[in-house]
């Protein structure tokens, strides 16, 4: 028997429910499978991206659902993001005008800014351009302030009900709380024990920003750990408390941040395990167990998303780990 999964409501009045399916690396038969395994464990809460290049087969999978009946648009929470290689004022409505055609739907739930860094748009495949050394092309006059803007007008054509940031540092989030008309309703961050975020959580929570952790097992497939450091899946505090309540490793992880306040959108390729992820809402950490996770924190060390795999990244001037946090 499936529990009932809790949403936090933003501010601009939807419900997001605390826990999503995250898509990064899934395409084609792999999004069918989990996907579908995903909707019908029970998941309402899809997380992708225009750079992940699922969204279409995400909508072949919607198209399914809505037409025999089974679901309804409203049922649920979608979220996709305008991709760096869009980050121009001029291209925010294009890029969500394609990823809605994708998806075969009218409107998103939440539109975030994916990363404050631009790149340049290669306009034949309409992704990152790279140049003859093999980095990125970067694209340095990215404006935050004039792209919200163009955020903005996207909440008011009803393309998108709310607007966020993900991998915004602090001062990023200052300079478009500072100039927006319409309030990122959430942010998407790299959350997991050992990289518990509690200043951006702080920020967030002052601002009424809605916060939602990716990587929430610890991205496993990004390295084997150590033994200082193991895989959060691995660690012994992680596995003792899932021993105990009977649950695992994968579900202490999730569980863990969801009562710090948050919403999770853990991935896996593997359909038995998205239906073993959703099962987090029918058991609670007590006080002790919380503390002992939140003493995993390895205090801005635990950082995995530092996004160098391309290329050139860190030289931009809005790379947002310029600043620890
Ligand atoms: N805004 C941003 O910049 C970013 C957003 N994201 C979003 O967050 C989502 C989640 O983050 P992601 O990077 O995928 O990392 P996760 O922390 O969700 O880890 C995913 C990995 O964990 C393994 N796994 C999943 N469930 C279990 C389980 N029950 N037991 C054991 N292993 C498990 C998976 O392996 P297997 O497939 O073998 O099960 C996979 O390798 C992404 O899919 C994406 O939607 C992610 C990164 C950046
Ligand atoms: O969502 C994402 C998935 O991972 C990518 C590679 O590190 C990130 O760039 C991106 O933000």
């Amino acid at each position: 028997m499936s529990v009932k999964v809790p949403s936090i409501p933003l501010y601009t009045g939807q419900e997001m429910p605390v826990i999503g399916i995250g898509t990064w690396r899934a395409k084609d038969q792999e999004i069918h499978d989990l996907l579908n395994m995903a909707l019908e464990s029970g998941y309402r809460h899809i997380d992708t991206a225009f750079m992940y290049q699922n969204e279409s087969a995400i909508g072949d999978v919607l198209e399914a659902w809505f037409s025999s009946g089974r679901l309804k648009r409203e049922d649920l929470f979608i979220t996709t993001k305008l991709p760096m290689n869009a980050m121009r004022a001029s291209d925010v409505e294009r890029f969500l005008q394609k990823s809605l055609a994708a998806m075969k739907i009218d409107y998103v739930d939440l539109y975030l800014v994916h990363n404050p860094v631009g790149m340049k748009n290669d306009e034949k495949t309409n992704s990152f351009l790279i140049g003859p050394d093999g980095s990125v092309v970067l694209d340095l006059t990215t404006d935050h302030v004039a792209i919200w803007k163009a955020m903005e007008a996207q909440v008011d054509a009803g393309r998108t009900k709310a607007i966020g940031i993900s991998n915004f540092n602090s001062k990023q989030i200052q300079t478009i709380i500072d100039n927006c008309r319409i309030r990122p309703a959430n942010m998407q961050i790299e959350i997991h024990a050992y990289h518990q975020q509690k200043e951006l959580r702080e920020i967030a929570s002052r601002h009424g920003m809605t916060v939602c952790a990716f990587a929430p097992l610890g991205a496993p497939y990004k390295g084997s750990g150590s033994s200082e450091f193991p895989q959060l899946l691995e660690h012994p505090v992680v596995c003792d408390i899932a021993k105990r309540l009977g649950k695992t490793p994968a579900q202490v992880l999730s569980r863990f941040l969801i009562q710090l306040g948050l919403i999770v959108i853990p991935k896996s390729s593997k359909p038995e395990r998205v239906k073993q992820n959703f099962q987090v809402c029918d058991f609670e950490l007590s006080a002790a167990d919380m503390s002992a996770m939140e003493a995993l924190d390895r205090r801005g060390k635990g950082r995995i998303f530092t996004f160098d795999i391309f290329k050139g990244i860190n030289s931009h001037p809005e790379w947002p780990m310029h600043i620890p946090f």
